[in-house]
C-alpha cells in the first residue's frame, strides 16, 4: 500500500493539450483538460503539457538556430540585456552567488510582441541588420508559450469559480521570455558527476512554461519532499509550473513547487522559459477566502517580492511565507 502511494506520487501529471484550441476557450476538450489542470496545479503545482502547437520546426529553429547564435555572442554584448537595478532577474543573468553556477540566460521582458523582440535583437546585433531570422523564430515560439500560459490561467480561474477576474488579470500580466544555457560538467569518463546549476527555488511569478531541449535537468520537489526529474513525456512536451504569485492570489489553493536544475554529461543544456509576471496587487479574491480558507498571505506587489527573493539567494525555504505570510 505504502509502495503504491509513493509510486503514485512520483509520477508528475501529464495533460494532453492537442484537443484544446487556445484561441477558442470552452471548445473541444477544454472542459476535461481544465479539470486536469486544476487538479494538477492544486496537487503538484506543475504538469507536463503535450502541446503540439509548439511544432518540431519551431523548436528546432529556436534551439538549433536562434539560441546558438545568441549565446555565441561575447559576454559584454549579452550584458547589454539589462532592465536596470530596479528589476533584478529580468535581463542577462550569470553566476549569481548562491543561485547559479556555469549558467547564463537572457530575457526579453514585458511582452513577446514583434517590437520587443526586434529591440532585443537590435541590442545584440546592432550592425547585423536586425537579425530578422532570430526575431521571427523567437517571436513565433514565445507567442505559442504565451498562448498556453493564458489558456492554463483561464482554465484555473474557471475551475476555481473566479473566471470573472481573468481579463483584468490578463491585462496586467507581463510576459518575460528567458533563454538559458547550462554548461555541461563533463563526462563520467572524466570523473565528472551531476552538478547543480540553478539552485532550489520557487518561482515568484504566477505561471511558468518551460521547454527543455534534448538535455533534461529540471527537477521538481513534490509536497512529500521527493525530487522528480522532469522527463518530457513526448517530443511535443512543455512543462507548466505555478509560482508563488499564483499560490498567494489563490489563497494557497495552488501549490508552487520547489525546483532546481542539475546537469551531467558533456552536452550543454538549453531551455526556453516564459514567465507570466503579475503587475496587479496580489490579493486573493473574496470568493477564495472563507472560514475554511482563512487568508494566508498579506496583499503585496510581486515586484517587491522579487526584490526580496533576489536579496535572499537560493535557499530552500518558504520565502512567500517569510515575506507576507499571515
Ligand atoms: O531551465 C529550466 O528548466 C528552469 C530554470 C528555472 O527554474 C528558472 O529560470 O526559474
Ligand atoms: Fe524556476
Amino acid at each position: 500500500m505504502a509502495a503504491e502511494a509513493s509510486r503514485k506520487e512520483l509520477q508528475l501529471p501529464r495533460i494532453d493539450f492537442s484537443g484544446v484550441d487556445t484561441s477558442a476557450p470552452g471548445a473541444g476538450q477544454w472542459a476535461s483538460v481544465r479539470a486536469q489542470v486544476v487538479d494538477a496545479l492544486a496537487t503538484f503545482g506543475c504538469f507536463d503539457a503535450h502541446y503540439p502547437a509548439l511544432s518540431p520546426d519551431m523548436r528546432a529553429a529556436l534551439f538549433d538556430g536562434a539560441l546558438g547564435e545568441l549565446f555565441a555572442l561575447p559576454v559584454d554584448v549579452k550584458r547589454r540585456n539589462s532592465y536596470g537595478p530596479d528589476k533584478p532577474m529580468h535581463g542577462y543573468l550569470a553566476g549569481i552567488p548562491d543561485l547559479t553556477t556555469a549558467y547564463e540566460s537572457l530575457a526579453i521582458a514585458d511582452r513577446v510582441d514583434p517590437d520587443r523582440v526586434r529591440a532585443f535583437a537590435d541590442l545584440m546585433w546592432p550592425d547585423g541588420g536586425g537579425n530578422a531570422g532570430f526575431c521571427e523564430t523567437v517571436h513565433g515560439a514565445a507567442k505559442r508559450f504565451a498562448e498556453l500560459e493564458e489558456a492554463v490561467r483561464r482554465m484555473l480561474l474557471e475551475g476555481l469559480g473566479v473566471a470573472g477576474y481573468h481579463d483584468a488579470l490578463g491585462e496586467s500580466t507581463r510576459h518575460v521570455f528567458r533563454m538559458s544555457r547550462y554548461q555541461a560538467p563533463g563526462s563520467a569518463a572524466e570523473g565528472k558527476g551531476k552538478e547543480v546549476r540553478y539552485g532550489t527555488h520557487q518561482d515568484c511569478n504566477t505561471l511558468t512554461v518551460v521547454c527543455q531541449h534534448q538535455v533534461d535537468g529540471l527537477e521538481v520537489q513534490t509536497r512529500g519532499g521527493a525530487w522528480i526529474l522532469v522527463r518530457p513525456a513526448s517530443p511535443a512536451s512543455v512543462f507548466v509550473m505555478a509560482g508563488n504569485a499564483l499560490r498567494a492570489w489563490t489563497n494557497g489553493r495552488v501549490h508552487a513547487p520547489f525546483h532546481r536544475v542539475a546537469v551531467d554529461g558533456d552536452v550543454p543544456r538549453y531551455s526556453a522559459i516564459l514567465f507570466a509576471v503579475p503587475e496587479f496587487k496580489i490579493q486573493a479574491p473574496d470568493e477564495l477566502v472563507d472560514d475554511d480558507h482563512p487568508p494566508r498571505f498579506k496583499p503585496h506587489h510581486t515586484s517587491d517580492f522579487i526584490r526580496f527573493c533576489a536579496s535572499q539567494g537560493a535557499r530552500h525555504e518558504d520565502k512567500l511565507q517569510a515575506f507576507c505570510g499571515v
